[in-house]
């Protein structure tokens, strides 16, 4: 099986303010006066895995162990502090809600932004363009600024856009749990229709069963760690044994 993505020894740091800062002028002063204190928090280590064509791949794990944070490596949004990724085809990330979004722009203008963004050419789009639409359910809305829009109208725009332009990968960080029960339903439809056209997908879910259901194979975080990497059915099923006994919280969690 070809590879369409390769995470090959990623980690990644963040620097973390261990006091707080209340005000841009406290920031400002602190920073003239060399006084800012960081600490580095590894959210990945060395974390590597391939993943062949149309698979369809779950990241599971407890809060903050660094699902998002793998699929932003992914996506580009975050270049790691080591390691190498790489991927082949069009990849569509639907990451946080609103993620790739410009909230001043309109619905209308913020699909052709993304579909810049993406690499796809006006034309094409234009071409598109009532398919997304029809999909989103949002043409009353589409002259209005995305600020103005819920969680799940975002939801709904992003899917739309990002299924329409048959991506090769799609990535989807739980944003559609968003969305309402009718929306859902149309998703996973899609996602089974790309899936059977043998599109890649990565999926981040806190909901087991859908891994269960919509992966083949499942990829388990924990406190940036991949702990295990296989059959998803079996990767879940260790998981949830785990949580039995865990807190949902990694930084509380003994390992
Ligand atoms: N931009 C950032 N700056 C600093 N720390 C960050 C940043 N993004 C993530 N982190 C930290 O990295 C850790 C992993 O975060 P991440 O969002 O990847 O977890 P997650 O597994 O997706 O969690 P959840 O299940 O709660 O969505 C967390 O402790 C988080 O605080």
């Amino acid at each position: 099986m070809e590879n369409v993505i390769s995470v090959e020894n990623v980690s990644m740091v963040f620097n973390l303010a261990n006091e707080r800062i209340d005000s841009i002028k406290e920031y400002i002063i602190r920073a003239l006066k060399g006084n800012l204190n960081y600490e580095p928090f590894v959210a990945l280590k060395d974390v590597s895995f391939q993943i062949g064509r149309g698979e369809s791949v779950g990241i599971v794990g407890a809060n903050g162990s660094g699902k998002s944070t793998i699929l932003k490596c992914i996506s580009g949004i975050y270049k790691p502090t080591r390691g190498k990724i790489r991927t082949k085809g069009l990849l569509a990330p639907l990451i946080e809600l609103g993620a790739g979004f410009d909230g001043d722009l309109t619905a209308r203008e913020n699909i052709y932004l993304n579909s810049a963004i993406m690499g796809l050419n006006q034309k094409f789009v234009e071409s598109k363009f009532e398919e997304i639409v029809d999909f989103s359910e949002l043409r009353p809305f589409l002259d209005v600024a995305v600020k103005n829009f819920s969680s799940g109208m975002a939801a709904r725009l992003g899917f739309a856009l990002a299924s329409v332009v048959n991506p090769e990968i799609l990535i989807v960080d739980e944003i559609l749990g968003v969305g309402d029960a009718a929306f859902q339903k149309k998703c996973g439809e899609k996602m089974e229709q790309l899936r059977s056209n043998n599109a890649t997908m990565l999926l981040v879910s806190h909901d087991i069963n859908q891994v269960k259901a919509q992966c083949d194979r499942a990829i388990w975080l924990k406190k940036g760690v991949l702990v295990m990497d296989g059959n998803a059915l079996e990767v879940c099923e260790a998981y949830e044994n785990w949580t039995k006994n865990h807190s949902a919280f990694e930084s509380e969690a003994s390992s």
